[in-house]
């Protein structure tokens, strides 16, 4: 509900603009109808002088209704341009191991069809602004001309709005199914774009892909989707129904009962005709509202970390000066992480860690698969928040409110990392010529050149775009470096270039380096081994000086 209201803050100006627009347009219908009645009415040959009123009308309503429909376009992009800012910027903004646990499918089809949706909801609002009042005036208009009609109308109004209640709410309940199974589906298309190779090698598994994922999850889309929607169509059929009943039973039945009178009649009848085409607008704005809700409560469900809302310039929010320096240790005393798995539950443990790291050193974290290596990284870069423990740096304790300046002393590769196109977040003054030093150290000038900024390339081999992503760390000029399997993808010369060159200028230039490496010919590279085992330092690890090997 916040974020409706965030929502509907956001745009107060426009839907104000749009209501006003959609009831000038709405007042001056009736009034045309007004005008029609009193001049059907009339019995005098001579030129009416409601012709000039009856054209003046009519250029207010046209230019009000452009108006109000420019206004819901316009509430309509906002919506979009804002919501997926801060969903966006919310989704930055939850913590590293909260968004390992969201689903990747869900999130997508947030971002994509839920935003829209809502979007599409919203800027309906106005219509209800232009229509709602359209109906209220004729049926004012109508009391006006015959009471008997009016009550005749109410009462009919009773049993055709429950029949719609129920029909309607069947229909939220088969499209909301729709939406959940919208999920499974994005997910299998990302599976798809993904394992792309997997399932053109193997045509059984793509056969069963495409059988047992794909279609099923389509299917169950199509037929609640198709359920939901046909539960719309009932209901706005009924809707008519109802009208068109209430008119034969005023035109036929009424005037047996109650003196109406014929022209209050013909009057009544004409009223409620026009009324059919505003309330239409409305009827065709419920499904629409309807699955924007189901949207709306999904964006709210994705997780409770990050759906509030702040403010509406919670998009824009001014990014903070670093406020931690890193001059002398980094200590971790007693770090420990859980990772719990719903089928283990006492899942896997890291910690607790105890370890200082230093300016100007080469750590090399080493240990079997699955022993903690990265898990640890995360740690030590403040991207996961130890459970226990505390992390100090120049004798200050990281607290919770710290960690985010805390993690800009690090930049990291990581061994599953993206590698963007453009090299973010970095000062353009020269760095397309500092770049270009760089991508000659790493021998990749003659494959790649940087432009404002911008790789010419990234349609590289594994082992080159590790390459560029070194360079943006080398580049972000960083303390602190972490490098997870970093040179598993470089063939030998360049594995020896990066050990025996690149690793000891860049401790040379006063960083620190946490490399995680299976490379153990080139353990005497660094200053201390770190050795892990199941979650826990092995016991004996110990200081090794330069090129000293460590087995
Ligand atoms: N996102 C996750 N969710 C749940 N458990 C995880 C997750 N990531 C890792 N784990 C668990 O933590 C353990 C340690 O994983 P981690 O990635 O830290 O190991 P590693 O030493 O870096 O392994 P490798 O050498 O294979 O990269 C794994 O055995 C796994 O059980």
């Amino acid at each position: 509900m916040n974020l409706l209201l965030f929502l509907l803050r956001a745009s107060k100006g426009v839907i104000a603009l749009s209501l006003a627009a959609g009831l000038v347009s709405g007042l001056s219908g009736v009034g045309l109808i007004a005008l029609i009645h009193a001049e059907l009415g009339r019995t005098s040959a001579s030129p009416s002088r409601l012709g000039l009123a009856f054209a003046g009308l009519c250029l207010v309503a046209a230019l009000a209704r452009v108006i109000a429909q420019a206004s819901m376009v316009r509430i309509g992009q906002e919506t979009v341009f804002k919501l997926c800012l801060h969903i966006c910027r919310k989704i930055l903004s939850a913590p590293l191991r909260r968004f390992e646990e969201l689903d990747s499918g869900a999130l997508v089809a947030v971002l994509t069809e839920d935003v829209l949706t809502v979007a599409n909801g919203l800027a309906g609002v106005p219509l209800l602004g232009i229509n709602l009042p359209i109906v209220l005036a004729c049926l004012v208009y109508v009391g006006w001309l015959s009471p008997p009609v009016l009550v005749c109308g109410l009462l009919f109004t009773v049993p055709a709005i429950a029949v719609n209640t129920y029909l309607m709410s069947n229909g939220v309940r088969q499209l909301t199914r729709a939406r959940t199974e919208q999920d499974v589906l994005v997910g299998h298309f990302r599976s798809l774009i993904d394992g792309f190779r997997e399932l053109k090698l193997h045509r059984a598994r793509r056969e069963s892909f495409l059988d047992d994922c794909l279609r099923a999850s389509t299917a169950t889309v199509r037929d609640r989707n198709s359920a939901g929607l046909t539960f719309y169509a009932l209901a706005a059929s009924w809707g008519q129904l109802a009208f068109f009943g209430f008119i034969g039973f005023v035109l036929f039945v009424l005037p047996s009962v109650v003196d109406v009178g014929r022209q209050a009649l013909a009057g009544a009848t004409l009223v409620v005709l026009f009324i059919m085409s505003p309330l239409d607008v409305v009827l065709a704005w419920v499904p629409i509202l309807g699955r924007a809700g189901i949207s709306l409560r999904r964006i709210q469900a994705l997780d409770p970390s990050i759906q509030t809302c702040d403010s509406p310039d919670d998009a824009s929010a001014p990014t903070r000066s670093n406020r931690v320096e890193f001059r002398s240790a980094i200590e971790l005393s007693g770090v420990k992480h859980i990772y719990r798995h719903a089928n283990d539950p006492e899942g896997f443990a890291l910690g607790p860690i105890d370890l200082t790291l230093r300016p100007e050193e080469i750590v090399f974290l080493v240990g079997g698969n699955g022993s903690g290596k990265t898990t640890l990284v995360k740690l030590i870069s403040g991207l996961y928040a130890s459970e226990e423990g505390t992390i100090r740096v120049d004798g200050r304790t990281v607290n919770a409110d710290d960690l985010e300046d805390y993690r800009q002393l690090f930049t990291a590769v990581f061994a599953d990392g993206h590698l963007f196109k453009t090299l973010l977040g970095l000062a353009p003054d020269d760095l397309d010529d500092r770049a270009a030093r760089e991508l000659a150290r790493l021998e990749m000038d003659e494959h790649v050149r940087v432009e404002r900024g911008t790789f010419s390339t990234t349609d590289l081999s594994q082992g080159q775009r590790k390459r560029l992503a070194l360079l943006g760390a080398l580049l972000e000029n960083r303390p602190i470096c972490i490098l997870d399997e970093w040179a598993s993808h470089q063939d030998p010369h360049f594995k020896k270039t990066f050990y025996l060159e690149i690793l000891p200028e860049w401790r040379a230039r006063g960083k620190t380096l946490i490399v995680i490496s299976h490379d153990e010919d080139y353990f005497h590279v660094a200053d201390r081994v770190i050795h892990l085992d199941s979650g826990r330092i092995s016991a004996g690890e110990l200081d090794v000086a330069p090129g000293q090997t460590r087995r």
